[in-house]
């Protein structure tokens, strides 16, 4: 890359040294977790030398991500792609580091916080609202987010409780309403997983205009043709540890020799 390139660019986040550790209650002494339960309502275990075990899920990572990158996340099940998006959207603690943003960065996740008993149509507002939309901005944005996501496509769904959608449906339109949005740093959880072929193609077109309209993008997948066709730069983690950062066919490549994928 160019030198004057390089200095003109612009961090969004910066990952400095990061070690996420979980804490599991209740799996002391081998004894099962209803025993362990048990002894917490009754007021003993408390603390870490009973019953808690910890899981260090993320181990050391450290990088800086740019204004328009599009930012794979590959590894094994369990590497921590998930517990590191967690991380930097600040809804984990870390053990130890840092990680700064430019901006609040948005995780879209299949399990992104919708009301399953309320509408689709209710759940954009929500949605939109959650994201910080106004009213207005969401009333002009509706008609977009119901056709991005297709619902509508095959008899009027989005007028039925979120409860009645297949799990392709509903990752659908959550990726529709956070894609309504320009991000300054948009992570998705393989949401594009979920979706049919046709979805794919949209939700990474959308993609790659999330990425020129500024902000950065991460992209957690299994899929590594999603992964080539959407990120520039790709960091691979296993058991925690960044693995390898870099571009896309350098580090996927890699990959695939090691997994045989
Ligand atoms: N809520 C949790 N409590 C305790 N341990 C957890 C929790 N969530 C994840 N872990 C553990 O943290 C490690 C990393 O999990 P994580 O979900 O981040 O991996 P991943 O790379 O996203 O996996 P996958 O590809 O299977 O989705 C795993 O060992 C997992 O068991």
């Amino acid at each position: 890359m160019a030198e004057d390139k390089v200095q003109g660019r612009v961090p969004t986040v910066i990952a400095d040294d990061v070690h996420i550790v979980y804490r599991v209650n209740g799996v002391g002494g081998g004894k099962g977790s209803a025993t362990a339960a048990l002894s917490r309502m009754i007021g003993r275990g408390k603390g870490e030398a009973r019953g808690v075990r910890k899981v260090h899920a993320v181990r050391g990572v450290s990088f800086t991500a740019y204004r328009g990158e599009a930012i794979g996340l590959i590894g094994t099940n369990g590497s921590g792609k998930s517990t590191l998006l967690r991380a930097i959207a600040g809804l984990l603690p870390t053990e130890s580091g840092k990680v700064y943003t430019d901006g609040q960065p948005s995780l879209l996740g299949v399990n992104a916080a919708l009301m399953n008993d309320l509408t689709g149509e209710r759940n954009v507002i929500l949605g939109g609202l959650a994201m910080g939309m106004s009213r207005e901005e969401i009333r002009e944005r509706y008609q977009g987010i119901v056709d991005f996501s297709g619902i509508n496509e095959k008899g009027d769904f989005i007028t039925l409780p979120m409860r009645t959608y297949s799990s392709g449906m509903a990752a659908r339109l959550r990726f529709s309403i956070a894609a309504a949005k320009n991000h300054d740093v948009l992570m998705i959880d393989e949401a594009l997983a979920t979706g049919d072929r046709r979805f794919q193609i949209r939700s990474e077109e959308r993609i790659r205009e999330l990425r020129k309209e500024a902000g950065s993008v991460f992209l957690v997948s299994h899929s590594n043709k999603s992964i080539r066709d959407t990120c520039d730069r790709v960091l691979w983690l296993e058991k925690g540890e960044l693995l390898m950062d870099g571009p896309t066919d350098e580090v996927i490549k890699a990959y695939e020799k090691e997994t045989g994928r």
